[in-house]
């Protein structure tokens, strides 16, 4: 069999939508949707569901699918003009086949590599023209890299301003189980109270209640604890300066 068919194989998915599997030996597993270049699904090697899937996800394009990985690109929240966590998430992307080198070359076999250039439909209200490139990467211990590549293609040279997110889904026992380590006393904008910024208090965070917080200028790792399953999430990033409540890279 080819490589590509052992560690990659594109299919269609719910609703005849186009989708990429990531397989390792091992047994983990990473899905990946053309539609929002978005990961809609992450496996252990004990197939066990590392994400949020909600069962009210329509795949029905353009709307967003609502749990994974979903991509917000060019806005994070309502922060800007346009709609919130912004157009790439609703995008349909393309494979990248021909992707410019990677600095850091990794070891890993699963991986596709996609590609969202602006359409002239959306420059009309983000005047702007772009190429967003969005690596997903299965290790072979099942750890899931996504890294995030934006260039700017407007013909004038003229610069551009965005932000960006992995809006991350986990999928949790008991949300009172769960603690998250590596935010303590960061300052943060709580969405539930007009965006005011606060500053968390020396405790790892646990949850009693609904919490919308972003959190600012967060370290590299970030520590997602689920007792009740006996399971954490370590998240790693680099290059984005602040983190949502779970939106960040993993690694
Ligand atoms: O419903 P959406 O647009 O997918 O957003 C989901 C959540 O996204 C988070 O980033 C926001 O802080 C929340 O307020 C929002 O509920």
């Amino acid at each position: 069999m080819a490589s590509e068919n052992v560690y990659v194989e594109h299919c269609k998915g719910v609703n005849g939508l186009d989708k990429v599997i990531l397989r390792e030996i091992r047994g983990c597993s990473a899905e990946v949707y053309l539609d929002g270049g978005q990961v809609t699904s992450w496996k252990n090697e004990f197939r066990e569901q590392l994400l949020f899937l909600s069962s009210k996800a329509t795949f029905k394009p353009p709307n967003a699918i609502r749990g994974g990985i979903q991509i917000c690109f060019p806005q994070f929240g309502t922060i800007g003009s346009l709609e919130q966590h912004g157009f790439a998430r609703n995008r349909l992307w393309s494979v990248d086949r021909d992707p410019p080198p990677f600095p850091a070359n990794t070891s890993h076999r699963a991986f596709v590599d996609l590609i969202l250039r602006h359409s002239e439909e959306e420059v009309k209200i983000w005047p702007h023209r772009y190429e967003c490139r969005l690596r997903v990467a299965l290790g072979p211990g099942g750890d899931l890299m996504l890294t995030s590549r934006i260039r700017n293609t407007n013909t004038d040279g003229k610069s551009f301003t965005f932000t960006f997110a992995y809006h991350t889904y986990f999928s949790v026992t008991d949300i009172s189980e769960v603690r998250v380590e590596g935010l303590e006393t960061l300052d943060y904008l709580d969405n539930l109270k007009n965006r005011e910024r606060f500053t968390e208090q020396g405790d790892a965070l646990t949850f009693e209640s609904e919490v919308d917080k972003v959190y600012l200028s967060t370290p590299t790792k970030i520590a997602i604890l689920d007792h009740e399953r006996k399971r954490t999430f370590v998240l790693r990033k680099d290059g984005l300066p602040d983190a949502g409540e779970f939106i960040v890279s993993i690694h």
